[in-house]
């Protein structure tokens, strides 16, 4: 068989089988891309005040506003622990951060509600492509041969 007469499934796999498990053909490249993701949130002082679980006594009415209380330290073990089956859950974790940030703060200009805009900016530049090249790694990889149930 010439390989043009491959349609683009069976090319992409071939392509994936034939390299060396690059980024764009191992399904388990977001673990490390994740990680990369999470330190680079670490390094920007915005991160601050979502290292940690946010303490109660301080912010009394976050029980009633917050119902899944969220933090980078809770998400970073997670992720450390392997715990999380696709990057789609780590994207769901992280932008619980943010959003509770927003239902506890009452107005916009909150100094750290602005800090989450900044970080969820930089958050979304990167784990866009983290969970595309995810997607289509799954896609090369699926196999066409029917599973025996
Ligand atoms: O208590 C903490 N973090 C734990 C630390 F203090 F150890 F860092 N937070 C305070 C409440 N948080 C908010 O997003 C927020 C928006 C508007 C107002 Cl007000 O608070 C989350 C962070």
């Amino acid at each position: 068989i010439k390989a043009e007469e491959l349609n683009s499934t069976d090319a992409e796999e071939v392509k994936c089988r034939g390299r060396r498990q690059s980024l764009k053909c191992n399904p388990d490249a977001w673990r490390k891309q994740c990680k990369e993701l999470l330190g680079l949130i670490y390094e920007r002082e915005d991160s601050e005040p979502f290292r940690q679980p946010s303490d109660h006594l301080s912010y009394p009415d976050n029980q009633d506003v917050i119902d899944t209380p969220m933090d980078f330290s809770t998400v970073k073990e997670t992720l450390e622990a392997g715990n999380y089956g696709s990057p789609l859950e780590f994207y769901k974790d992280v932008r619980q951060i943010f959003s509770n940030s927003k239902a506890y703060t009452s107005n916009k200009k909150s100094r750290i509600y602005s800090m989450t805009l900044r970080l969820s900016a930089l958050f979304e530049s990167h784990i866009k492509n983290i969970i595309s090249e995810y997607k289509s790694a799954i896609q090369s990889q699926k196999r066409r041969r029917p599973r025996y149930r």
